[in-house]
């Protein structure tokens, strides 16, 4: 049989089918270190991927799914300790050890290098090694963003393909200008003896996700879990991309970008920072519940955001794919996901699957259905103890299958942004919604941003940790470089094309334990109060931590809640905003002399005007 492999090879007449010097010879670098059976160029066709996809399904890793349901689409279960971001073994291998600062592992690059090297000797024995040219962004931008993955994993490329642009028409655009690429080094770290057979989800125990932000290099190891392992994303959009901003004066982001239309027909975009699994992909993908209203997207998790010509700042969307979270997104919640999905050519992963070859997860569906075979293979019922779903399962779908999305996601200078909501998942203290006084004090707000810990992450999950701008796991270089570098944007940045900033929380809980606002599409409730404020046409008042909606400023028509109820998602609690100040000090005094002095002198006034 004729592989894949051997079919290119044999196409193209020699093992590296390019005119890029470098990467000809990282490529051969890193097959001579790995010792894969094959090397493959990704070309980054439909053909490919159908041949690469049943290649898959013939090893097990890929469910075919009913082809009348989903289209085109796969399911994946990955081995059940492989199935998150793996923080802990995260690093950023800077020369210095100060430049990766206290919110990251580091290692000196060396030593890293040397235990890479040793891992990475022989990993892809048995494997085709994947080469995979991607860019980041768009391939007319100014100053295109290029990355090329290498990987022993089908599963990667067929989400790659998904994730980002990749292909043919990336390399023969890197090849024009000899472009510098990011090399992103990926393996499951799982090779294969002669006679040995593979297993469905080959990953190691041992797992490194590593970055050298000098060098712009990724290598990761053991994993083959999204933000592990689909390198572009997390590794490249944002730890190595923050860093290169920082650099070239930009700001990389992990925000969704949506456009937001009001009755007057006025433009208006919004990015907005919440960490993992806090609701981004939602947000962007957001129904209006309210009269005239209309949302747009523009990105789901990654924000590219420069200052343009007339000091405003501009923001795009580097990504081609949604990697969201699958349990939660459902017909009530999210339809505009959920039509995005139906129309296939998706990836899930550690979802469950239904008797007529389809998906579920929990919050698909009103109805539970009656037997699902769950993430684990088990049979499963409603009376199961467990979630069919694993928490964090995903779907992996392309973008322009999203009925909404935006004609400017297509637009290589993106799109001025107005406004930047800064969230997280707090069950107490942070009101629905604030506006910060002034920049500054937005980004304060940004800076001490809290959340309870999700599954988007090994570990526990619920504990309520500081995560600066929901960039904690994915600064690529010192957090207060990080928010110093936020503080000196502003001077780049027109007095009249300011953003203003605002601290939302759709997690708030009542007495009664339950969810203090609706959430979802009725968040655009709280959009239209921002765009108000923009417009100076809403009513807010002052408190110690910003502004909050005035009573009946919100617009709650039709909505099933109480001006009471309202006032409790709403209402800023002094006693609790003091008992929150401790926590705010310690996290400041951790950043030591790289504190910038404007959010030392805002938590100060701050205090003051908590009367502490
Ligand atoms: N109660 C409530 N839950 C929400 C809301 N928005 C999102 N969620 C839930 O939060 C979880 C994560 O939402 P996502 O929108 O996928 O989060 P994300 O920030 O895109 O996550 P990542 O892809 O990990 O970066 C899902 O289970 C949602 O159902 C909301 O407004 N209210
Ligand atoms: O990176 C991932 O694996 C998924 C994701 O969007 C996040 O965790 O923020
Ligand atoms: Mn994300």
């Amino acid at each position: 049989m004729t592989t894949i492999a051997d079919r290119q090879v044999q196409d193209s007449g020699h093992s590296a089918p390019t005119t890029h010097a470098k990467l000809a010879q990282w490529v051969e670098e890193v097959a001579a270190l790995t010792k894969p059976d094959r090397v493959y160029w990704v070309d980054g066709s439909q053909e490919e991927n159908d041949r690469l996809t049943a290649q898959l399904v013939e090893a097990g890793t890929l469910i075919k799914l009913n082809e009348e349901k989903f289209p085109g689409s796969f399911a994946a279960f990955s081995d059940p300790s492989d199935v998150a971001r793996v923080e802990e073994q995260t690093y950023i291998c800077s020369v210095n050890e100060r430049d990766a600062g206290f919110t990251n592992n580091w290692m000196e690059p060396n030593e890293m290098k040397a235990k890479l090297n040793g891992l990475f000797d022989g990993a892809m024995r048995g494997r085709t090694m994947y080469v995979i040219p991607f860019i980041m962004g768009h391939l007319d931008a100014e100053d295109p963003k290029f990355g090329v993955e290498i990987t022993d994993s089908e599963y990667v490329v067929a989400s790659m393909r998904i994730m980002a642009r990749i292909g043919t028409d990336v390399l023969r655009k890197l090849e024009e200008k000899q472009s510098f690429f990011v090399p992103a080094l990926h393996s499951v770290g799982a090779p294969l003896e002669a006679g040995q057979a593979d297993v469905p989800w080959p990953c190691n125990p041992e797992k490194w996700i590593v970055h050298f932000p000098e060098e712009r290099s990724i290598v990761s190891y053991g994993s083959g879990y999204g933000g592990n392992a689909l390198l572009g994303k997390k590794c490249f959009a944002l730890r190595i991309a923050s860093v290169v901003a920082r650099d070239e004066g930009w700001l990389a982001e992990h925000m969704l970008i949506l456009k937001l239309t009001s009755p007057e027909g006025k433009d208006y975009h919004v990015a907005a920072a919440f960490p993992s699994a806090c609701g981004k992909t939602n947000l962007a993908l957001l129904d209006p519940t309210i009269e005239g209203w209309k949302v747009e997207t523009l990105g789901d998790d990654i924000a590219w955001m420069r200052v343009g010509a007339n000091g405003e700042l501009r923001a795009v969307n580097p990504e081609a794919g949604l990697f969201g979270v699958a349990p939660g997104t459902g017909w009530s919640t999210n339809p505009n996901a959920m039509r995005a999905i139906e129309k296939g050519n998706s990836v899930f992963t550690n979802v469950a699957l239904t008797d007529d070859g389809g998906v579920w997860w929990e919050g698909m569906t009103d109805e539970t259905p009656a037997h699902l075979t769950d993430w684990l293979g088990n049979d499963w019922t409603p009376e199961s103890d467990r979630p069919a779903a694993h928490p964090n399962s995903r779907f992996c779908t392309p973008i322009a299958q999203i009925d909404m999305l935006s004609d400017e996601y297509n637009d290589p200078q993106g799109v001025k942004i107005d406004a930047i909501l800064f969230g997280g998942r707090r069950k107490t203290t942070v009101p629905l919604v604030t506006q910060a006084r002034s920049w500054t004090s937005g980004v304060f707000m940004g800076s001490t941003l809290s959340s309870e810990t999700t599954a988007a992450a090994a570990g526990q999950v619920g504990l309520v940790r500081r995560d600066p701008m929901a960039m904690l796991p994915f600064i690529g270089y010192d957090a207060g470089d990080y928010l110093n570098h936020w503080d000196s944007i502003r001077s780049h940045l027109a007095e009249d094309q300011l953003p203003q900033i605002f601290l939302v929380n759709w997690f708030r809980r009542t007495s009664e334990g339950g969810f203090a606002w609706p959430g979802f599409g009725e968040n655009s409730r709280v959009l239209k109060w921002a765009i108000e404020r923009l417009e100076g046409k809403a009513d807010a008042v002052d408190t110690p931590i910003g502004f909050v909606p005035a009573a009946g400023s919100l617009d709650i028509k039709g909505l099933d809640l109480s001006e009471d109820e309202v006032a409790e998602a709403t209402h800023v609690d002094v006693d609790e905003w003091c008992a929150e100040l401790p926590g705010i000090e310690e996290w400041f005094a951790r950043f030591g002399d790289s504190l910038p002095a404007s959010l030392r002198t805002e938590l100060d006034e701050l205090t003051a005007r908590l009367g502490r």
